[in-house]
């Protein structure tokens, strides 16, 4: 019995693994040859990489060939883009804006917000949120940088000359600096349910990235059996429930300021102004969103998916820019010096500092954008194909999976010599003209591009301001620690440390 149960899953696998050896040879892409594009094959071994090997592997390919190429796993062919020129066609285009499937995994957090959601839902998403990153409520936004901040300081002093892994303190700050602009929310006053909504967050984040990098928990029923989907559900309950809660409370906040309003003002006067005009700014974006159910655009469960997508986008891709814009500091002391002087120049020694003096800031805007080209928070997207298109002479079908690797993109040297370096001078805008529109692409590019990019370049330009000013920082993990895994967003397998020394 035992023999014959042997037997038949070996000429199960046979069959298997010999019927996808014809697909993988299947020409789907009709002017398709080896010597056009290269083509990665070894699906199976692909599969079975740890995380490191994957990230590695893409890397290699990317550099080896310095060409858009087609890898197929699982039977599964996507093409992979490296080049800016590829990208631009992709990006640039009104047709291909349905995100990859890897984005579904997303659904059960996320549901089909802004960021998940394709066609006319997400056109009319984008319209109504727009307003939510106005510069006048960006201005009201930087009173909250500031204040965490502060606070941020306050934490590094109290570690002086330590060692400190540097990656929860960055998303302690993102996390309570998103949570108050887009809910109006000081998660630290609220005692358990703020602590427990930021747990479920981290460890929500961690399932997906589990079920990212293990391809058989992709299929629904094995996660299921393995106790995953339970898992993920008891965790997202809460954090939907106290989602729902504080737009509960927003909407009676809401509402009394709209009766106030319409006292004064006519309605449309009023709805003209709201998010402007609004005394409680704080909660911007939640306001945008009640304003807009309150013309019929969108219901609580829409209202949710767009705040826990804001939430969850806009915390963990900017901690991670602050995580690598440190390190690259801490490793470049000359360039701290820089921008503790052009600091000073722009604030003219005042201790407040205004959106104003942030904008004037270009050495730091290039620290940032170069800190956001070597390491950038999101290495890569993924659409699927609306309608065939050509590339290189190429056809890829409708339905094709085609991911943009931002990370290599950012490394082509064709348009950033000597790619492994830090050189902020690389954003000085004479040589940004020359450049090709997508060689930079971290916060996308196109219709589909990052909703959030000015927000997150402010937020980041008060926390820079505030330690550069406050502290020296000295290196302690080094280049070669570095070590890069797959994930969505880009995470390295140890700590990151170094040391805040406090400035006389
Ligand atoms: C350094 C920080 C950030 C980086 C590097 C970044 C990068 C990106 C990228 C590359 C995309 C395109 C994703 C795709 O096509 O699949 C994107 C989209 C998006 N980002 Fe950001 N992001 C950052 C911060 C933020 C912040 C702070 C927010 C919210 C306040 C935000 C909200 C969004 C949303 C909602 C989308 C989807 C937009 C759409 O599809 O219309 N992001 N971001």
């Amino acid at each position: 019995m035992f023999l014959l149960i042997c037997a038949t899953l070996l000429f199960i696998t046979v069959i298997y693994l010999w019927s996808n050896r014809h697909f993988f040879n299947r020409d789907i892409y009709k002017n398709f040859s080896d010597n056009d594009v290269p083509w990665i094959k070894n699906g199976f071994g692909v599969a079975f990489m740890n995380p490191v090997e994957i990230f590695q592997l893409v890397r290699n390919v990317a550099s080896k060939y310095q060409k858009s190429y087609h890898m197929t796993v699982f039977g599964n062919t996507d093409y992979f883009i490296v080049r800016a020129k590829d990208a631009e066609k992709i990006l640039s285009s009104s047709k291909h804006l349905e995100k990859g499937l890897i984005y579904d995994l997303l659904h059960p957090f996320l549901k089909t917000g802004l960021l998940t959601s394709s066609g006319e839902k997400w056109h009319q998403r984008r319209r109504m949120l727009t307003p939510a990153f106005h510069f006048n409520i960006l201005k009201e936004f930087c009173e909250i940088f500031k204040e965490e901040s502060d606070r941020l300081v306050e934490t590094l002093k109290s570690q002086n000359e330590k060692e400190v892994n540097i990656i929860p303190i960055s998303t302690q700050f993102t996390l309570n600096t998103i949570c108050e602009s887009a809910m109006g929310i000081k998660l630290r006053n609220l005692g358990n349910s703020g602590v427990k909504y930021r747990d479920n967050i981290y460890v929500i984040g961690e399932l997906l990235v589990e079920r990212i990098l293990k391809p058989w928990l992709l299929i629904d029923i094995v996660y299921k059996i393995l106790g995953y989907s339970n898992q993920l559900e008891q965790l997202l309950r809460p954090v939907h429930d106290f989602t729902q809660s504080i737009i509960n409370s927003r909407r009676k906040e809401f509402l009394l300021k709209k009766s106030e309003a319409q006292d004064a003002n006519s309605n449309e006067k009023y709805k003209e102004n709201i998010y402007l005009s609004s005394k409680k700014k704080r909660a911007a974006m939640m306001d945008t969103l009640l304003q807009a159910q309150s013309d019929g655009l969108i219901d609580d469960e829409g209202i949710i998916e767009e705040t826990d997508t804001f939430t969850f986008e806009g915390h963990d891709t900017t901690s991670i820019g602050m995580t690598f814009v440190l390190f690259l500091l801490s490793h470049h002391p000359e360039i701290q010096e820089r921008l503790f002087q052009e600091i000073h120049e722009v604030t003219d020694g005042r201790e407040e500092i205004t959106m104003d003096d942030l904008n004037k800031l270009n050495l730091m805007e290039r620290v940032l954008k170069e800190s956001l080209r070597l390491y950038p928070p999101v290495h890569f997207i993924a659409r699927q194909l609306s309608d065939d298109i050509y590339n290189d002479g190429i056809l890829l079908r409708k339905g094709t999976t085609v991911n943009i690797m931002i990370f290599d993109i950012h490394r082509d040297p064709e348009y950033f010599p000597d790619p492994e370096k830090f050189d902020p001078d690389r954003f000085l805008p004479e040589h940004c003209e020359k450049r090709h529109n997508f060689a930079y692409l971290a916060f996308s590019a196109g219709m589909r591009n990052c909703i959030g990019q000015r927000f997150a370049m402010l937020e980041l330009k008060t926390m820079l301001t505030k330690i550069v000013l406050n502290f020296k920082i000295l290196p302690v993990t080094s280049f070669n620690e570095l070590i890069f895994k797959g994930d969505i967003v880009l995470r390295t397998q140890n700590p990151i440390i170094m040391k805040f020394v406090t400035r006389n």
